[in-house]
């Protein structure tokens, strides 16, 4: 309805009757309130734009914040009138520290804008005392060549960024309170007309960073555009800059080490991995992959109905567009070419785990079973890790849809306009361990999942709400102060995404395709500490050239990229591939009861001949072992003796017969 024009997911503070006085009086922060009615077509329309504002300021919450109030609720009726609201929208700001008896200033700027509503906000702050000035804000006035001068060749526990900029330019002081919620960095602004520093820092062109650094250097910050969005997301980004935490004992843990200290942390439990942030590693993919099958689907005891269709079509999907070939692929396909071969409508858990653990032997599939996290790799234990993991193999599956537009074609997936992101959506549904994300991905899904029509839209759609979602949780206690959730891809990643329009930040969707296609296309899969053999053996010669050239290319980059690295892995899994248990037969079993399922590979039922100790050399690649083999072997000998016995007997026979007959003539 019209009076859930404003939800809890929306990043502003909803007020009503009992809460509006307690909030903006005494408040330790200013408020900017729109009071509105839920039946007025014009704040429905307004609402958008109203939302984006509070997402473009979240930051700055500590020092001014954003809420709503609807006249329109009965339990309104009262505190409307008392705070004097005649019209719809009305905006009311409340500094900080006012008494209980302020009823607000009313805002009566025809232009209500992201950007003018944002430069109001700005104005508000500035309009405080020194007396009432909101306890975590800032400084926002210029600072002067004297005091800024001083500081150059300090060292210092933070960097100083010195914004400086036109007298009516608002990006200083936007920066700064994009900043408040970070540690380890502070922004000043200075005026272009103070010429001694302009002199003193050789700048000519504005806005302009001037950084100067713990250790007691400075330098100009190079940024491609001088745009708010571009500072603040380098200033960001720096070592050892992190979001401060919301909980005092989270931060308490992690907020005075800087970097170092939070790695020497997590290097307690797990070793770090150093990585490059621009490219996706498969030991992740493959991470999410073995947590999925081994451990969350695990607290299913048997799979059937919808859950079962489910997981094939999840299955399916993975097995047609993982990317790379090699042993997770063929695990996938021989996982998939089961589930679908499956008569049962029931199938236990336990099967598809030996399935997993490759318990058959097959050949050319296997799947690590340890988490190596690395691209997904948290500041601590419990940050980041699995969901960072799922994330990146469902962009990299959207990707390779659109790299291979038929590679569902025959599954019964095809139809779909937008098949990965149904199939995703069914998968977190019903089985992502965290059901609260599953709800609000769910909510989303509704919302638009549906709109998607072709293979981009469905790339851009994954990325756009894994946005929000990013948005919602920045700041929250599961955002690693290493790698803290912000809009993707940043400035550093992507310049060309990122734009402004009328002073607020717009993507330009184009370039965001290009770099998703990019970024999580195949050839930017690095196998950097994978457990897994990367490659099935290399298919037989191709007679077109071109053709050779190109298919044989990955396989070189891969070997240049890597070198020695590629081999070690490649070791450990063929290591892991001889310590693997001994065939049981019970993973084929179905429910149980002793069902020989047809996998397109031998299958032998319990106490059956080569049973549980029927190891042995498997043979062609077709599941065939040593015990098959003697057995076709026994078989042939016995065969070949029968026939043999045949032929001595008619001939014998034969022998008598023309003996009797010659008699018989003589
Ligand atoms: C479907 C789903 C829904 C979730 N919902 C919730 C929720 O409601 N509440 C909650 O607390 N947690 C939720 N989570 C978990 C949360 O989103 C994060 O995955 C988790 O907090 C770990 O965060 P991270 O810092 O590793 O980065 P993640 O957000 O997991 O991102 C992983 C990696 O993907 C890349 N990336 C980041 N943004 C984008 C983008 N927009 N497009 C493409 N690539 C990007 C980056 O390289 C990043 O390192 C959800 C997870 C999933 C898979």
């Amino acid at each position: 309805t019209a009076a859930r024009l404003y939800t809890e997911q929306d990043p502003l503070v909803i007020l009503g009757s009992s809460s509006l006085k307690p909030t903006v009086s005494n408040s330790s922060s200013a408020w900017l309130v729109q009071f509105f009615s839920s039946w007025c077509g014009h704040c429905i329309q307004y609402s958008s734009t109203w939302k984006a504002l509070a997402q473009d300021v979240k930051d700055w919450q500590q020092a001014i914040s954003v809420a709503v109030l609807d006249c329109a609720q009965e339990e309104n009726f009262d505190v409307c009138k008392e705070y004097g609201i005649k019209f719809y929208p009305t905006f009311k700001y409340f500094h900080a520290h006012s008494p209980e008896t302020n009823r607000g200033t009313i805002y009566r700027g025809a232009d209500r804008e992201i950007q003018s509503v944002r430069q109001l906000m700005v104005n508000i702050l500035q309009n405080h005392t020194k007396l009432n000035w909101p306890d975590h804000c800032p400084p926002l006035r210029p600072y002067s060549s004297v005091e800024l001068l001083s500081l150059l060749g300090q060292r210092s526990d933070h960097y100083t960024a010195i914004i400086i900029e036109e007298p009516d330019s608002y990006v200083g002081r936007e920066v700064i309170l994009d900043l408040l919620q970070f540690s380890g960095v502070e922004v000043k602004r200075a005026l272009s007309s103070d010429l001694p520093l302009l002199d003193a820092l050789k700048i000519s062109t504005f806005p302009s960073v001037y950084l100067l650094h713990p250790n007691g250097t400075h330098t100009i910050l190079h940024v491609e555009k001088r745009l708010r969005f571009f500072f603040s997301s380098l200033l960001r980004t720096l070592p050892g800059v992190q979001r401060k935490l919301k909980s005092s004992i989270s931060s308490s843990s992690i907020s005075n080490g800087g970097q170092m200290g939070v790695l020497s942390d997590k290097m307690i439990g797990d070793p770090w991995r150093d990585f490059d942030r621009s490219k996706v590693y498969t030991a992740d993919l493959e991470s999410a992959l073995h947590y999925l099958l081994r451990v969350e689907l695990a607290t299913h005891n048997s799979l059937e109905g919808e859950e079962l269709k489910i997981f094939k079509d999840f299955v399916t999907v993975v097995a047609k567009l993982y990317p790379g070939g090699g042993s997770v692929v063929k695990l996938m396909e021989t996982l998939s070419d089961w589930l679908l071969s499956m008569p049962l409508q029931r199938i236990p858990y336990q099967a598809v785990l030996d399935l997993v653990d490759n318990k058959m032997r097959i050949s050319g599939v296997f799947l690590g079973s340890e988490l190596r996290w690395v691209g997904c790799q948290g500041s601590r234990p419990g940050l980041r890790g699995y969901p960072c993991s799922l994330w990146t193999l469902f962009h990299v599956l959207t990707v390779q849809h659109d790299t291979m537009p038929t590679a569902l074609d025959y599954t019964g997936l095809q139809h779909e306009a937008a098949p990965v992101l149904q199939v995703m959506r069914r998968y977190i549904r019903t089985f992502f361990g965290c059901k609260e994300c599953g709800r609000h991905f769910e909510e989303a899904a509704e919302e638009s999942m549906d709109k998607v029509n072709n293979k981009e839209e469905q790339i851009l759609w994954l990325w756009n709400q894994h946005n929000r979602v990013n948005n919602r949780l920045a700041g929250s206690l599961s955002d690693d102060p290493l790698f803290p959730k912000a809009p993707w891809p940043s400035p550093s990643l992507c310049s060309s995404c990122h734009e402004e329009k009328n002073g607020v930040h717009v993507w330009n969707q184009e370039n965001v395709l290009l770099f998703l296609r990019q970024h999580y296309g195949a050839a930017n899969l690095s196998p950097k500490y994978s457990v897994t053999p990367p490659r099935l053996p290399a298919p037989p010669p191709n007679p077109d050239p071109v053709a050779v050239k190109q298919t044989s290319q990955p396989e070189e980059e891969h070997r240049g990229e890597e070198g020695e690295e590629k081999k070690e892995p490649q070791r450990k899994a063929e290591e892991k591939q001889k310590e693997m248990p001994q065939p049981v037969d019970k993973a084929l079993r179905g429910d149980g009861r002793g069902e020989a399922l047809d996998l397109g590979v031998k299958v032998r039922k319990e106490g059956g001949a080569g049973g549980a100790g029927g190891g042995g050399v498997w043979i062609l690649g077709l599941g065939f072992n040593s015990v098959d083999m003697s057995l076709c072997v026994v078989l042939y000998v016995c065969s070949c003796l029968f026939l043999m016995l045949l032929f001595f007997f008619f001939k014998v026979r034969s022998r008598r017969w023309k003996l009797r007959y010659s008699r018989l003539h003589v």
